[in-house]
């Protein structure tokens, strides 16, 4: 599977963590950065793996910042994202089960590795039940919610 996956400078040693993880799981990850210790701003990157999600070059994307909540705001005004702060691998399956979530965002700052890996796992091999979830879904559009 190809992952798009992006942090700020808060983020970043969570970010390598998962990264290094999803490439010993055999995926491709796209790297959109940031690669450095200096300060940075969280949107810049959400924007840029949200780009690659909603184009379809990346199936699914990761963000991490200090607490998962910039880089989960930014990215769910992209209209076709839909972006979840994760905190366990429960959240991370019913996420995927009932809202087709396609973005996993993680804070590094209130998060251990342990869990945020084991919540992306469990992210990425949980498939979207349909059904009754799909016209939910579809009311998240601003179109339809203010009709
Ligand atoms: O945007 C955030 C909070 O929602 C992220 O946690 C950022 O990583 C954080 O604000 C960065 O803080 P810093 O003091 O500039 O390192």
């Amino acid at each position: 599977m190809i992952i798009a996956i992006g942090s700020d400078h808060a983020g970043l040693p969570l970010k390598r963590a998962l990264s290094a993880a999803l490439d010993a799981a055999g995926h491709i990850v796209l790297d959109a950065g940031t690669n450095g210790e200096e300060s940075v701003d969280y949107p810049d990157f959400a924007h840029e793996v949200s780009a690659k999600v909603v184009s379809g070059e990346a199936r699914f994307g990761v963000l991490v910042c200090g607490s998962g909540i910039g880089m989960s705001i930014a990215a769910n005004r992209h209209a076709a994202i839909r972006a979840v702060n994760l905190h366990n691998s429960t959240e991370a399956r019913l996420t995927r089960a009932h809202n087709d979530a396609n973005i996993a965002c993680f804070g590094a700052r209130t998060l251990g590795v342990e869990v945020a890996l084991d919540a992306l796992a469990a992210f990425l091999a949980t498939e979207f039940e349909g059904g009754r979830h799909q016209g939910r879904i579809d009311k998240l559009s601003p179109d339809t919610a203010l009709a």
